[in-house]
């Protein structure tokens, strides 16, 4: 399908970030309301190779169809911007949810894994690592159901202290800190290591790692991290399932959605969903 901009009424600006903004907009011919992030080319071209990487985001994004993933319906440029057209989610960004709430409780964070690990399970089946996990990268939709939404580049402006310039350490898993043999980079294990970092700050509100550039990586590599004695004994046993330095004795995805602690928090059925906390 060719769009073009005449076919949206431009909306109130989202918010702005890293390579561009984000607006509400709506399909004119079809009153389909979605959100239009608008990359300018003169900015990419100055990234090393940051259009094509753009390209190759948007091809993967395109084909995936997933209720935790935001979708990209299309895009389209002109001579100076690229225009991705993409799913709106009304909630808005999930880690201002959570810097305003401090910390989730258990049964909502385990809602949010849950969901991420169904997200997760979806694109290893499809040979898609994300392998960028954090809150800056997750949407919340209006009925409260999360949605991975970046594949490759930030939409939030660099206001939170974890945009430093080098982008945050925190979720990094030890394989990808460590030089040395790169493959392990392509191995889809790296979002496991990730989920469990989410898990932790989803559960304590701060990521597990947290220090100074130099001591996160020192942190990081021998997986050197203390688990406050609040945290339920189930939540605890997941984390340290998942936050493993060797990537083959991570928690496999299916064992996540199986975990006690998921099982625990997340009711069956559609009732749930207009539920603010599970039957007990
Ligand atoms: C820097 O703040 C930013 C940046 C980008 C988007 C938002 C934002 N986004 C969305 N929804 C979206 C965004 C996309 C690509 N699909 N659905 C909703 C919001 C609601 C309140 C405030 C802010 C919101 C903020």
């Amino acid at each position: 399908k060719q769009f073009h901009l005449g076919m949206f009424e431009i909306g109130r600006p989202l918010g702005k970030g890293k390579f561009g903004r984000v607006y509400l907009a709506r399909e004119r011919s079809t009153g389909f309301i979605c959100a239009l992030k608008v990359l300018y080319k003169s900015e990419l071209q100055q990234g090393s190779g940051v259009e094509k990487q753009v390209r190759r985001e948007i091809e993967i994004q395109s084909n995936l169809r997933h209720p935790n993933i935001l979708k990209l319906y299309g895009h389209f440029h002109d001579s100076k911007r690229i225009f991705l057209i993409l799913e709106f989610a009304g909630k808005g960004e999930l880690y201002k949810h959570l810097r305003r709430e401090g910390r989730f409780p258990e049964w909502k964070a385990a809602q949010y894994i849950a969901q991420m690990a169904a997200a997760l399970r979806y694109l290893h089946r499809k040979h898609v690592i994300h392998r960028d996990i954090k809150p800056e990268n997750i949407l919340v939709g209006i009925h409260g159901e999360i949605k991975i939404s970046d594949f490759g580049w930030s939409v939030h402006a660099p206001n939170n202290r974890r945009n430093t310039l080098c982008g945050t350490l925190d979720y990094l898993p030890p394989e990808m800190i460590k030089s040395g043999s790169k493959d392990n980079w392509y191995n889809e294990k790296v979002d496991l290591w990730s989920l469990g970092v989410l898990m932790y700050e989803f559960l304590v509100g701060e990521a597990p790692f947290e220090d100074t550039p130099i001591m996160t990586h020192k942190r990081i590599a021998r997986a050197d991290m203390t688990i406050p004695e609040w945290v339920s004994k189930e939540a605890k046993d997941l984390i340290k399932k998942l936050l493993v330095l060797d990537p083959e004795k991570r928690l496999p995805l299916e064992e996540v959605q199986s975990h006690p602690w998921i099982i625990k928090h997340c009711v069956k059925g559609e009732r749930a969903a207009n539920r603010e906390k599970p039957l007990k």
